[in-house]
């Protein structure tokens, strides 16, 4: 009763809300209502609605965004938005805001609001835009020149070092949700009827993760593999928090239980190839990866044979219910996506083995793929695309396509970031990070601020990739993003899937487990 009491009260306050959107305001004021929606957690409900809203903004300001000439929020905010919904922007929006030396007048500083607006905005750069890159830079340094809440106060303050710490653009969606709810609640121009709609989803959709999490789990221990192959790390938890971050909607359950397993999987293989097998048996996994064929298990040593079943099952299970659903054939995909990771972790292997210490583009050109983010990605299109689109499977036939391999560079440099000094100490093939070290002869420190400034060097490519036509749906282009925060969010302080440290535990109870009061 009291699950079907909240339910129904979320329904009626869904509704007050799609009235306020349905309310003919001013369209900075409609802007304002998407952002909190977006960032509240709850925009999800409203596509649509948001997406016209934001059509009719664009076409009625499209010379340019020439209203609100000197409001730099305003402005801002729009650009953010707009680029955010695949509309065209200029970043000559701006340029009223330079002086005649084309930098942006100092005096703008004072404006904290509209500055930490254009600094958000300036994630949304797609290349070489020299006036985003220009108003990144200003930005940061006069944000950073007033973190002194008696100037500026406690809630803005709050605001502009959780921007610092981590802008927005790169920020794991639910995470950001659970955190800018209490946020808002202490806002004197909060909605009652918007906090209480996002309260409410906010646990309802918990709700939901967490029968996600209790079929991944009952799955996880039939298959008996932590038991079997105990010098793997057993993370289901975490592999199922990876799933939370790639897409929280709670129509895609399905999409996060079998997304799990193949986490799980991974985790496994990874650990194979990284801690256990000797290269003779490794080249044999990597060879019965390749076959695809249950007949080649028997050359298998135990502890691979059941490993092996278990991905063939899996697999083979996921793509049994694409061929019910849609009539598709997809093994030839899976097994593709599964053999590219096994021949890309052979190879790092071999690597390290022979003691070969690789450049960092030869580690790179190997390590995008060897993170496992295409397999990832390869299985959540098929998991949330219907229908499946013919030009989409020929973007996984050969080559995967950009937007792909960008969020796999980014988990890449955050995961080394995030692990590669633990996995030095345990021998492991050299890391982005130790490349660049031997290659520039460089210290540790310079080559993680390189490896930092690599990511945001690709997260501009990634931008441009998703304002550029793609065969995929908009649902999966924003996977292939989230997956990048996703690492950031898990790397942000250290190795938070294979040590679980305290920010990750913490994290998964508020998004798992406590619902909000
Ligand atoms: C889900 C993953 C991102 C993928 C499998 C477990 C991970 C957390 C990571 O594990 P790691 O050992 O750091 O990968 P690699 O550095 O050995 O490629 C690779
Ligand atoms: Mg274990
Ligand atoms: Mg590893
Ligand atoms: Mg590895
Ligand atoms: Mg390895
Ligand atoms: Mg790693």
């Amino acid at each position: 009763m009291q699950g079907e009491r909240y339910v129904n009260r979320c329904f009626e306050l869904k509704e007050q809300v799609k009235m306020m959107l349905d309310e003919e305001v001013d369209w900075l004021t409609h802007l304002q209502l998407i952002d909190d929606l977006q960032r509240l957690g709850v925009a999800y409900h409203f596509q649509d609605k948001i997406q016209w809203i934001l059509s009719r903004v664009h076409n009625e300001n499209h010379k340019g965004i020439v209203s609100r000439e000197k409001d730099l929020y305003a402005k801002a905010l729009e650009f953010r938005l707009m680029r955010e919904h695949g509309f065209d922007v200029t970043q000559e929006v701006f340029n009223c805001f330079k002086n005649e030396r084309g930098n942006f007048n100092p005096n703008l500083c004072k404006d904290i609001k509209g500055m930490l607006c254009l600094y958000e905005a300036s994630y949304l750069l797609i290349g070489n835009e020299s006036t985003m890159e220009l108003a990144r830079e200003f930005t940061s340094k006069c944000l950073k020149n007033f973190l002194d809440p008696e100037e500026i106060g406690e809630q803005l303050l709050q605001l502009v070092q959780h921007s610092l710490e981590l802008p927005l653009h790169w920020r794991m969606p639910r995470l950001e949700a659970r955190w800018f709810i209490n946020v808002y609640e202490k806002r004197a121009d909060r909605n009652s009827t918007l906090l209480e709609f996002a309260k409410l989803d906010f646990n309802i959709v918990q709700a939901t993760h967490q029968d996600d999490l209790k079929y991944a789990s009952r799955w996880w221990r039939s298959t008996c593999l932590a038991e079997k192959l105990n010098f793997a790390r057993d993370r289901l938890v975490e592999n199922f928090f990876w799933t939370i971050g790639v897409n929280f909607d709670p129509q895609h359950g399905y999409c996060r239980r079998i997304s799990t397993k193949v986490n799980a999987l991974i985790t496994t293989i990874d650990d194979i190839y990284d801690v256990y097998g000797t290269l003779d048996e490794l080249k044999l996994f990597t060879d019965a990866v390749q076959r695809w064929d249950v007949e080649v298990m028997d050359q298998l040593p135990d502890y691979m044979k059941i490993c092996y079943f278990a991905l063939f099952n899996s697999s083979n299970e996921m793509a049994y219910d694409v061929m019910k659903e849609q009539g598709v054939h997809i093994i030839p995909y899976l097994r593709k996506a599964w053999a590219d990771l096994c021949k890309a972790y052979m190879q790092e292997a071999k690597w390290y083995h022979s003691g070969y210490k690789p450049t960092l583009q030869e580690y790179l050109e190997n390590a995008w793929i060897s993170i496992a983010a295409p397999v990832i990605l390869v299985h959540a299109y098929f998991l949330v695309t219907n229908p499946i689109k013919k030009e989409a499977l020929e973007c996984l036939e050969d080559r995967y396509h950009n937007i792909i391999r960008c969020s796999a560079m980014i988990l890449r440099l955050a995961d080394d970031l995030g692990t590669s000094s633990d996995e030095l100490k345990r021998g492991d093939v050299p890391k982005s990070v130790q490349c660049y070290m031997t290659e520039h002869g460089a210290s540790e420190e310079v080559a993680r601020e390189y490896t930092r400034c690599l990511i945001g060097e690709i997260w501009k490519q990634m931008n441009k990739e998703r304002a550029a036509d793609s065969p995929f749906t908009k649902t999966f282009v924003k996977m292939a993003m989230n997956l990048g925060r996703m690492a950031q969010c898990m790397y942000q302080h250290g190795d938070g899937h294979g040590h679980s440290n305290s920010h990750t535990k913490n994290r998964i109870q508020s998004l798992l487990f406590e619902p909000i009061g």
